[in-house]
């Protein structure tokens, strides 16, 4: 698989303040890359990069395999996008809006417009003034426009805010749809993992202006999902067992009474074993899932003191 995307040492200054900081992402063919940060982390700097809108301050951008050059069209026929909440002419009807779009780019193709309009179920509201639609229709009409030139690239901008729970689960088989009927990659950010977890093939973490993590949810998946909480009076001497007796370091204290361990060759019994031995008095040992938020939750934490301590 090729690469849709690449950035090298992305940097980007507003003003003196660094706000994007040496990102290197890479975005594979036919992939949903699920773009994490909370609010002002950098997700819309990148993408607006990516797009040409801003120029970057420092570094390289590649679409599809080619050095970006400024002013630079080509690539961005073949690139649908939605960056922050998509505007229309309220008064026009959602399939006269992608007609102007698709004319403004020169792309013009009735079939696919009309395709558009069905793919994300406004097939019988195309003739309704925009003004009349919900927000989760107008969501959908900005994927309908964002598609309507047959891209094979969509960079989508929280595209799942203020969503319904319902509207969220049309939203990501929507999203598989177009990965996996139309072969297109997307480029997929928001603030919420758990949105995007059950779709995305990779995940890019970004905190800070800095893009701490980039992995396949595979990889994710794989890694230290599992740990045994133990919930004690004496966390100091559970943790002396731990490190002196057993020699087990991957641990944290997490509360004053709770702590995690996340070495998973410990048996259960072999730790029990040995809290009774040294005489630690316990009031539960319990094997848990440690859930993505966690792990995010950490690689986060763990940038914050990485950036701080450069
Ligand atoms: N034109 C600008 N001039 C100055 N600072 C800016 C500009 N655009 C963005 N920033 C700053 O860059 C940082 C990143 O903003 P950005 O919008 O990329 O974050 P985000 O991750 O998309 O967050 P959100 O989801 O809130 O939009 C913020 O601190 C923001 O204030």
């Amino acid at each position: 698989m090729s690469d849709m995307i690449r950035t090298r040492n992305l940097t980007k200054q507003f003003g003196g303040s660094t706000v994007i900081s040496g990102v290197n992402m890479t975005v594979k063919e036919r992939e949903i890359y699920g773009f994490l940060g909370s609010n002002g982390a950098g997700k819309t700097t990148v993408m607006r990069m990516l797009l040409n809108l801003i120029k970057p301050t420092e570094g390289e951008i590649e679409l599809f395999g080619e050095r970006l050059t400024v002013g630079a069209t080509k690539p961005f026929k073949r690139i649908g996008n939605i960056i922050e909440t998509p505007v229309f002419y309220e008064n026009l009807t959602g399939q006269r809006n992608l007609e102007l779009h698709c004319e403004y780019m020169g792309m013009y193709n009735p079939k696919m417009i009309q395709e558009a309009l069905e793919l994300v179920q406004l097939g019988s509201a195309r003739n309704k003034p925009v003004h009349q639609y919900s927000l989760g229709m107008k969501q959908r009409l900005g994927i309908a426009r964002a598609v309507s030139t047959k891209p094979e690239l969509l960079i989508l901008d929280e595209p799942i805010n203020g969503l319904d729970p319902n509207g969220i689960l049309e939203m990501r088989s929507l999203f598989k749809r177009l990965r996996d009927e139309y072969r297109i990659t997307l480029l997929i950010s928001s603030h919420i993992l758990g949105e995007i977890e059950q779709i995305a093939d990779t995940i890019g973490v970004i905190n800070s202006g800095r893009l701490i993590e980039e992995l396949s949810m595979e990889q994710i998946r794989s890694t230290q999902t599992e740990y045994v909480e133990v919930i004690t009076p004496s966390i100091n001497r559970v943790a002396y067992v731990l490190e002196y007796v057993l020699n087990i370091r991957n641990f944290k204290v997490s509360g004053e009474k709770l702590l995690k361990i996340y070495d998973m060759k410990l048996s259960q019994s072999e730790l029990s074993r040995q809290l009774v031995t040294h005489e630690v008095s316990i009031e539960a040992i319990n094997r848990r899932n440690r859930s993505l938020e966690e792990y995010f939750l950490q690689a986060t934490r763990g940038g914050e003191e990485h950036a701080a301590s450069h």
